[in-house]
């Protein structure tokens, strides 16, 4: 093999085309490379069609040949009921207490009630029906609520709930459970209501 062909040996390819092989448009653009402008097509400001709309163009730099296409983008027939919509994210608005009605009041009430939830002697253990539960829900001294199979005279608590008291009587006389885990799952409500048990709920009345 002849060590001058230059062509024969891949050793000494040329990676850059012959001069002659490069465009008289590349030679220009490389002259005014400073001059050159990026435009964003999505931008009404500086173009007046979408990405989308634009069709796809052939480019070609010296040897070198390319197709510009927006893959960003949907194809133009796909239908916008398709948009998979983001579940609206709920609003938790926390209510500034009145002062003696902070968490802190709160607990301090249930360690010194000796009766929040108003069982004048009778057991917290009692059996509810859900009848029995749609019946206390009046602004008064007892407005019940279900949680989670447990009955709760919410009454005492009312100004001191933090998401105030509209929020909280949108449980008062019904199971509250769906409610309470939409806005905040993880409060130990147990532990906060827990002198205001007023019974077990009778599931079995329940009607399903
Ligand atoms: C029935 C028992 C309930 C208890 C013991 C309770 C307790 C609480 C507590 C401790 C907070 C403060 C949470 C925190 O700072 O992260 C809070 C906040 C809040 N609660 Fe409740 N809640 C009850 C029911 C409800 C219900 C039924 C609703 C809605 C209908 C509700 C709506 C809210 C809202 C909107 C906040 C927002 C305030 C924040 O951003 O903290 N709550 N609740």
């Amino acid at each position: 093999m002849d060590a001058t062909n230059k062509d024969d040996d891949f050793t000494f390819s040329s990676v850059v085309p012959p001069d002659s092989e490069v465009s008289l448009e590349t030679k220009d653009l490389a002259s005014r490379v400073d001059s050159i402008t990026l435009k964003d097509a999505l931008d009404p400001q500086r173009s007046n069609k979408p990405l989308s709309q634009v069709p796809p163009k052939e480019k070609t730099v010296g040897s070198l040949s390319f197709t510009v296409t927006d893959s960003s983008s949907k194809p133009s027939n796909e239908s916008s009921s398709e948009i998979i919509k983001a579940r609206k994210p709920i609003t938790r608005t926390k209510v500034p207490f009145e002062k003696g009605y902070s968490q802190m009041d709160w607990l301090k009430l249930t360690r010194t009630h000796p009766d929040l939830a108003g069982l004048k002697g009778e057991s917290n253990r009692r059996l509810i029906s859900m009848d029995e539960v749609k019946t206390h829900n009046k602004t008064g001294d007892s407005m019940w609520t279900v949680l989670k199979g447990r009955v709760y005279n919410i009454t005492p608590y009312m100004n001191f709930h933090p998401g105030g008291v509209d929020m909280l009587m949108k449980a008062v006389g019904r199971d509250g459970t769906l409610l309470f885990n939409k806005y905040h799952a993880w409060v130990s409500y147990d532990i906060l209501l827990e002198k205001c048990l007023v019974g077990v709920l009778d599931d079995t009345k329940v009607k399903k």
